[in-house]
């Protein structure tokens, strides 16, 4: 079952929640919705559920208008973050709610019911708690039940919105590459509703980025990791580190006065809005894995006077964790006498553990970070 999102539209009294939404889901894909708190994922998912009523615009599946059809006939089963099973049922009662509910005719027999919910039992790997009660359950436990309960009707669409955002850590991991197996075997066209990025990549098919009521950029997760669309994207993915300057004609000059001319840089060129010769502000995003550290004798007397292409920065902070060493310096004008904006700016760099004891780095001591890659966004006068 595709599921096609044509120019939805919902205000909340004066709030405008949903601007012109357009998607379109393949069968049996799963797709995140990616946003931060608040920029509509819940309503989208709502509103395609039939939960919520849009303003303008319509949701079919595989080709046909659901805006005339009730909430109960779209065959949509939903989890929710904050497990709604049944307390004073057994978990077995839980899976099998969604069967006895059905019309008569369509009601299953009593052994069929029960195959049926040992088979999915069985396939959230949890058949041996079928005679528990949720309160007797983990979380993560729960979560399974809760996703079991929404299969046993057989849905044709899944829509899953943070079904695992009261959980702990370990357990949300363990549950997200779950959850992608079990998509594999079953292959329900689903939507999956999250503000973890990382959620969003190691789950989906697709990541549908979504801010202040709008796609920003939709692609899979490798597409929309290299290749961000716009500064929002690029921040919300993961930690970043911004610098001012001016780009032009593909070259990029820092506020302070560094080149990054050894940088490999990801960025529009003239004809792409850029006009040859044109002088714009800009901004380098650059990932802190992306950054190379060095002692400045190692980078050449150019590097340590300062006007070379790295960037004179204080180690203030290292942390060492598992294999990567997190190292937060301290930026250094270039140009000291100069009125310098990036001066003492906050850097954070990520170099594997091994580099960090190798190199005997000191916290206080000055180092040279040089940006290998940075990712560049012009203002072409809106502002960024
Ligand atoms: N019934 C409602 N009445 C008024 N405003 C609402 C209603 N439902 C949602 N909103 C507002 O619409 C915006 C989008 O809400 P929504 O729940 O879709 O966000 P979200 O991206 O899912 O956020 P979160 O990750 O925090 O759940 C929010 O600003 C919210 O306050």
């Amino acid at each position: 079952m595709s599921i096609e999102i044509r120019h939805i539209d919902k205000h909340f009294g004066r709030f405008h929640a949903l601007k012109d939404v357009n998607l379109d889901i393949a069968s049996g894909e799963l797709v995140a919705l990616l946003g931060p708190s608040g920029c509509g994922k819940t309503t989208l998912l709502r509103i395609i559920a039939g939960l919520e009523q849009p303003d303008a615009g319509s949701i079919h599946f595989s080709g046909r208008d659901q805006t005339p059809v009730h909430v109960r006939e779209r065959g949509v089963g939903f989890v929710f973050q904050h497990y709604a099973l049944f307390k004073h049922m057994s978990v077995f009662e839980n899976v099998a709610f969604g069967l006895r509910m059905k019309p008569r005719r369509e009601r299953p027999s009593e052994a069929q019911i029960r195959a049926r919910v040992m088979e999915l039992l069985t396939l959230v790997q949890l058949d041996w708690v079928a005679d528990r009660f949720p309160s007797q359950l983990s979380g993560g436990q729960r979560q399974r039940i809760a996703l079991a309960r929404a299969l046993a009707v057989e849905p044709q669409v899944l829509l899953l919105d943070e079904p695992f955002g009261a959980l702990d850590a370990k357990v949300r991991k363990d549950l997200r590459r779950w959850l992608r197996r079990l998509h594999d075997e079953l292959h329900v066209t689903s939507i999956f509703v999250t503000h973890d990025q990382e959620e969003a990549m190691e789950v989906a098919d697709r990541v549908v980025v979504i801010n202040q009521g709008r796609i920003e950029q939709q692609g899979t997760p490798q597409e929309v990791w290299n290749h961000p669309a716009s500064p929002f994207v690029y921040g919300f993915l993961g930690d970043v580190n911004l610098f001012r300057g001016r780009a032009q004609d593909g070259r990029m000059v820092l506020d302070d006065g560094h080149t990054l001319a050894g940088t490999q840089l990801a960025m529009p060129t003239s004809g792409e809005g850029a006009q040859q010769g044109e002088v714009l502000d800009a901004l380098a995003y650059v990932r802190p894995h992306e950054l190379d550290v060095a002692r400045p004798a190692a980078q050449g007397a150019e590097a340590a006077a300062g006007g070379g292409r790295g960037i004179l920065a204080q180690l203030d902070r290292a942390i060492v964790v598992g294999g990567m060493a997190r190292l937060e310096l301290i930026a250094q004008s270039a140009y000291k006498d100069e009125d310098n904006t990036q001066a003492g700016t906050l850097i954070e760099a990520q170099i594997p553990a091994q580099q960090f004891h190798d190199m005997e780095l000191r916290e206080g001591e000055t180092l040279v970070v040089t940006p290998r890659r940075a990712t560049v966004f012009l203002d072409y006068g809106a502002g960024i």
